[in-house]
């Protein structure tokens, strides 16, 4: 089974970036933690991360062509804007889930919209990094 995980814009500055929001470990931190979770479930992994919309839709229409059986998204401030991104998950027909460090339910007013959540299999919001793990599992459930 071969999964995609796709971080959209500033996710690289886990770590850095509010850290009263998104903690203290760093964006190689969550990677780490993907993999080894990964090694447990006998799955492969690889990982995609860009601040830039459109190369995360390539990533997406990539994963098409490389037959990935699975995406894991964080599409972070896209979430809220991008119908480009909606439309490239519902292109490739791959399952996806969608990941949330925070809860954005709970945060300011326009992060309660994402245009992806009704495209992906489930999101999983506010569990820190360990949502990626639960994300991973549900794909494998499936
Ligand atoms: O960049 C992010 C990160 C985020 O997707 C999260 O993981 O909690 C939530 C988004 O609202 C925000 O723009």
């Amino acid at each position: 089974m071969n999964i995609l995980v796709i971080n959209g814009p500033n996710m690289n500055m886990l770590g850095i970036r509010q850290p009263e929001i998104y903690g203290h470990e760093t964006y190689e931190d969550l990677k780490s933690m993907i993999q080894r979770e990964a090694d447990a479930l006998g799955v492969q992994v690889s990982f995609f991360q860009s601040n830039h919309e459109g190369a995360l839709v390539d990533a997406i229409q990539q994963a098409y062509f490389d037959q990935m059986d699975g995406i894991i998204i964080n599409p972070a401030a896209y979430t809220h804007t991008s119908v480009a991104l909606l439309d490239a998950v519902k292109a490739v027909g791959i399952p996806t889930v969608e990941v949330h460090v925070s809860d954005p339910d709970s945060r300011e007013e326009f992060r309660h919209t994402s245009y992806l959540r009704d495209a992906c299999v489930g999101t999983i919001r506010g569990h820190g990094f360990a949502g990626y793990l639960e994300a991973l599992r549900l794909l494998c459930d499936k």
